[in-house]
């Protein structure tokens, strides 16, 4: 008889855009995202951070002042997309933990990925999520918010030790 306490497919993507979230050098809120096909290939991921070249120890982690992070970092969602290096992602799903930011949506209409599944929605009532939803809804992309099952899945590096 099979395993019944396999996961789903959205938890699994889900999982994965987790994952990379704890890529994240940034301090306050970490995101991590997961683009997938229509036959459930995982085409691309990633997480938010500072571009290539620009060190997470010397640009600026602050989230207020002159010189802060939002003028460098590069979105979880954003690096999924220029990480599948211009595979199509026409009717593709996207799987991140945080609702997207405006600059987001764009990137993901443009794109051509179909729908959002998200996790959390912290920065509900700011403009830039009003705005996304605006574009991400006029566009037709849909918005899924996922209600998991389970709260944790456990990765254990010892399991055969
Ligand atoms: O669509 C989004 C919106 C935000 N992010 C990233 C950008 C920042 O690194 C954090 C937000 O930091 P706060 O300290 O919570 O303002 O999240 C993203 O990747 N995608
Ligand atoms: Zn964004």
């Amino acid at each position: 008889m099979k395993r019944e306490d396999y996961i789903s497919w959205d938890e699994y993507f889900m999982g994965v855009a987790v994952l990379a979230a704890k890529r994240s050098k940034d301090p306050n809120t970490q995101v991590g995202a997961c683009i997938v096909n229509k036959s459930k290939r995982i085409l691309s991921t990633g997480y938010n951070g500072f571009p290539y070249g620009c060190s997470d120890d010397t640009f600026s982690w602050d989230r207020e002042g002159e010189d802060t992070k939002y003028q460098y970092v590069v979105h979880a969602e954003l690096n999924a997309i220029l990480n599948a290096h211009g595979k199509s992602l026409e009717g593709s799903r996207l799987y991140v933990d945080l609702f997207p930011c405006n600059e987001c949506a764009k990137a993901i209409i443009q794109s051509g990925i179909t729908e959002v599944v998200y996790l959390y929605d912290k920065y509900a009532d700011e403009p830039e999520t009003i705005a996304s939803k605006k574009m991400l809804n006029a566009a037709g992309v849909r918005t899924t918010q996922l209600n998991l099952h389970r709260d944790t899945i456990t990765i254990d590096f010892n399991r055969n030790k």
